[in-house]
């Protein structure tokens, strides 16, 4: 399988502080990668760095073979933040349209995700007046409405009641299985079983770079929470 993101050497720095302490990681095409890490450890920023919008102090990444951030990606990745950039005033179906616009989405491309997001009965409603569940969904539309070839997604499913969140990791697993690829930040371990590689991010640093079944084998448990800790015990031992 070919990579479609290369991260290699990845320093960034912000503010003051060092925060990814070159790192290396791939991202096969058609694939989801999970990255796993408490909070503070990077995710964000390897994902902004990714889409393009991280300055950076060395390394790079590269984006289906150019670099992060080039005109060539821009109609190609979709990125969801975790603070849901849309438009309060608009409704719904007008924050979708946007996007839609924006990327040259074909007709009919808004109902579709409307539904996909399950959101058709919302469509009017003004994004002001949404749950953050709700919200997140419209951002998460907003991504897919012009059906990019790279996902980045962060914390996508957070405040997702358990049958939503069900089913977006069934889009996403369709998404992939079309060829796309995903990049999802989660704090749950039990969606990083759903991911086809995780990268375990603690400190600015990759703590393991796996399938979730090698994960497991490699730390004798069945559990990614604990696989995990032991992989973190690990290396405080080192
Ligand atoms: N604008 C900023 N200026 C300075 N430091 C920042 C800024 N944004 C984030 N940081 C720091 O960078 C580090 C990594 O943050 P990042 O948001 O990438 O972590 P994260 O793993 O995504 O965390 P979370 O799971 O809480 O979202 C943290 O120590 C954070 O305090």
């Amino acid at each position: 399988m070919s990579d479609s993101i290369v991260v290699d050497r990845l320093t960034v720095r912000r503010g003051h502080r060092p925060v990814l302490h070159g790192i290396n990681a791939r991202m096969p095409k058609g694939s989801i990668t999970g990255l796993l890490g408490p909070s503070g450890a990077g995710k964000t920023t390897l994902m902004r760095a990714i889409v393009g919008t991280q300055k950076v102090r060395s390394g790079g990444v590269t984006v289906e073979g150019h670099p992060a951030g080039s005109a060539a990606l821009r109609y190609r990745i979709g990125y969801v933040t975790q603070d849901n950039a849309i438009y309060g005033d608009l409704t719904v179906e007008r924050n979708i349209a946007y996007y839609a616009a924006l990327y040259r989405a074909p007709k009919g491309a808004v109902k579709s995700v409307l539904a996909q997001v399950g959101l058709t009965d919302h469509a009017g409603q003004r994004a002001d007046r949404l749950s953050g569940g709700q919200r997140t969904r419209v951002s998460l539309a907003c991504a897919l409405v012009g059906d990019p070839d790279i996902l980045v997604l962060d914390e996508p499913t957070v405040g997702l009641d358990p049958v939503l969140r069900e089913q977006l990791w069934d889009d996403f697993r369709d998404l992939a299985d079309d060829g796309r690829t995903l990049v999802v930040s989660s704090h749950v371990m039990d969606e990083a079983d759903r991911c086809d590689r995780v990268v375990l991010i603690r400190e600015g640093r990759v703590v393991a770079d796996e399938t979730p079944a090698a994960l497991k084998r490699a730390t004798g448990t069945d559990d990614l929470d604990e696989a995990f800790l032991t992989v973190i015990r690990s290396r405080e031992e080192d």
